[in-house]
């Protein structure tokens, strides 16, 4: 594949922990409102699901609306969280479009490595999406090509479900298995369920990269939100 529009990505910010907002639970009419509201109320990326109604049973985003937030916030670091089959065919083509990092499922392609490969080609930061079924082993060969870990709280497919307890095992195991390949500053992200109420928790077991969609957008004003659940991200 040739990529026509390789561009220089936004770096993830460097501090941490990061929250992102999941745009999926943002009222879609005034997009680009809701996005300035969570950006100016603190926000430290934006994470952006992309669901085909083949690899999940959702359509949402696709990439015309990536390209419509990259020109709308040229420096605001675009989390694209594809859940979708055949990752193989779209990664890059999200880099291009405006993604910073791209998150895809091992569970969608027999080409992990070459999807990692595909995005990182295009210029973007490659990051594994795992469900909460799947093990951990899905790391063991591509771990040290990746620029991030997406440990998944929920079944993909939907905002405002229930965290699943054994994320917080997973997380622990996650923080092993990199410990054994030497790596200590991969960003973790956990994705689905996170509220106001276990983000503490989940911080502390491991996540850098706290993702909520529901949690942020059905609570309103923002600000305030993002403000509480910042404040529950107490360093360790
Ligand atoms: O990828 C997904 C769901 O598949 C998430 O990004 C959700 O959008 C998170 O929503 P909440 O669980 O925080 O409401
Ligand atoms: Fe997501």
């Amino acid at each position: 594949m040739t990529h026509r529009h390789k561009r220089r990505p936004n770096a993830l910010p460097a501090h941490q922990p990061l929250l992102a907002p999941s745009i999926l639970s943002a009222n879609f009419t005034r997009l680009a409102e809701e996005c300035q509201a969570v950006i100016d109320g603190g926000a430290d990326l934006l994470h952006i699901d992309v669901m085909d109604g083949h690899f999940v049973e959702n359509i949402t985003i696709g990439l015309p609306v990536v390209e419509a937030l990259r020109a709308e916030f040229p420096d605001t670091f675009l989390d694209v969280h594809i859940m979708i089959s055949n990752p193989d065919l779209y990664a890059a083509k999200f880099v291009e479009a405006g993604a910073d990092s791209v998150s895809f499922h091992p569970e969608a392609t027999v080409h992990s490595h070459g999807v990692i490969q595909e995005i990182h080609a295009a210029g973007g930061l490659a990051s594994l999406a795992i469900n909460p079924s799947t093990s951990l082993d899905v790391l063991d060969y591509i771990i040290e090509d990746l620029d991030m870990i997406l440990i998944m709280g929920v079944n993909p497919g939907f905002g405002g479900q229930s965290f699943i307890p054994q994320t917080m095992r997973k997380l622990k195991d996650v923080k092993e298995r990199l410990a054994r390949h030497g790596i200590d500053d991969m960003p973790i992200q956990v994705d689905g369920g996170v509220k106001l109420n276990n983000i503490a928790e989940i911080y502390q077991a491991g996540a850098n990269v706290l993702v909520s969609g529901s949690g942020v957008f059905n609570n309103k004003p923002y600000k305030d939100t993002i403000s509480a659940m910042k404040a529950e991200l107490q360093p360790l």
